[in-house]
């Protein structure tokens, strides 16, 4: 059984590259670390990871890649044999791919009904030498990638038949939630159903409730399109906020989320598809939620 540490980085790609890092510092509150050779744009959001978020000018605006973390080098012997078992093609990183990533070593393939690239990675090195800098919100780590696409039924499979992605709860048809095993918290995925491959949003996680009612005052002012909420997720228990970033994609801070043991944990849950299964609070929905943003059709083999 693979075994994971957590979700990793997130790669996005982006219309605007000097637009964006001024939102996604000034605004979202990540930590701008500097820009690498091949001209992509890292932040940070946890006192962790050397980068959490990396932006690349590129169009369409949308998703580009998502690395797990394993949760150690034995890992990957499972994780090839899953994949050749399930004949998906895969490829180890070279050395410089590897360095661009500040990882150890790197497998990455496609989710083969999304063609969402993937990636696997160790990085046993050093914690950053300093603590994340919290400017005006406590993120305390990368939380999720919410994707929809018109083959949700299989690509959830994918993740917890060859990968071992844990299912946490469903809501009716619309929405699968799940977790890399054995990470705690209720989803670092999320698997939705829509007509076209869209990222619906990437989720951070934030230390207090103030962040989030101080979101609302800050988008309001900084006329970002405020999409749902404030309201509360049944499903995880999180009380979250949605925000639209320059290109449109769709941002989410959430603060608290029920976690799970690894041993014995509850059933997954199918939640009635309905208004209360979204929102306790029952705020409603501006129709640009989750609906921009392709994701980057991936080919192994193809520069990474
Ligand atoms: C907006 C979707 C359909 C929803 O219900 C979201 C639920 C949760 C949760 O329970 O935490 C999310 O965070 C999510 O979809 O990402
Ligand atoms: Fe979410």
């Amino acid at each position: 059984m693979i075994r994971y540490k957590k979700l990793g980085y997130v790669e996005l790609n982006v219309s605007n590259l000097d637009r964006s890092r001024r939102f996604y510092e000034d605004v979202v509150g990540l930590e701008f670390v500097g820009e690498r050779s091949d001209g992509a744009v890292l932040f940070r959001c946890d006192d962790e990871d050397p980068r959490s978020v990396v932006l690349h000018q590129q169009q369409p605006a949308g998703f580009k890649s998502v690395g797990w973390q394993l949760e150690d080098e034995a890992q990957f012997e499972l994780l090839h044999r899953r994949l050749r078992d399930a004949r998906v093609p895969y490829e180890e990183l070279g050395s410089a791919q590897c360095e661009l990533r500040q990882a150890i070593r790197v497998t990455r393939t496609t989710e083969p009904h999304s063609h969402a690239a993937l990636e696997f990675f160790t990085a046993d090195g050093p914690r950053p030498d300093k603590p994340f800098a919290v400017t005006h919100t406590k993120i305390q780590r990368l939380g999720h990638v919410v994707w929809s696409v018109p083959h949700e039924v299989e690509s959830i499979a994918f993740f917890r038949e060859v990968l071992n992605f844990r299912e946490s709860d469903s809501i009716g048809e619309i929405m699968t939630f799940m977790r890399p095993f054995p990470s705690p918290f209720h989803h670092g995925i999320g698997v939705g159903k829509g007509p076209k491959r869209v990222i619906h949003h990437l989720n951070f996680m934030v230390s207090e409730i103030d962040d989030i009612g101080k979101a609302q005052n800050r988008m309001r002012k900084h006329d970002v399109p405020i999409v749902f909420g404030p309201g509360r997720h049944p499903a995880s228990t999180s009380v979250f906020f949605y925000f639209l970033e320059p290109d449109g994609m769709t941002l989410e801070y959430s603060f608290g989320m029920e976690e799970f043991t690894e041993v014995d944990p509850r059933k997954p849950r199918t939640l009635p598809m309905a208004a209360e299964s979204i929102d306790e609070w029952g705020s409603v929905r501006d129709p640009r939620m989750g609906q921009t943003g392709d994701i980057e059709e991936a080919r192994i083999g193809a520069p990474a």
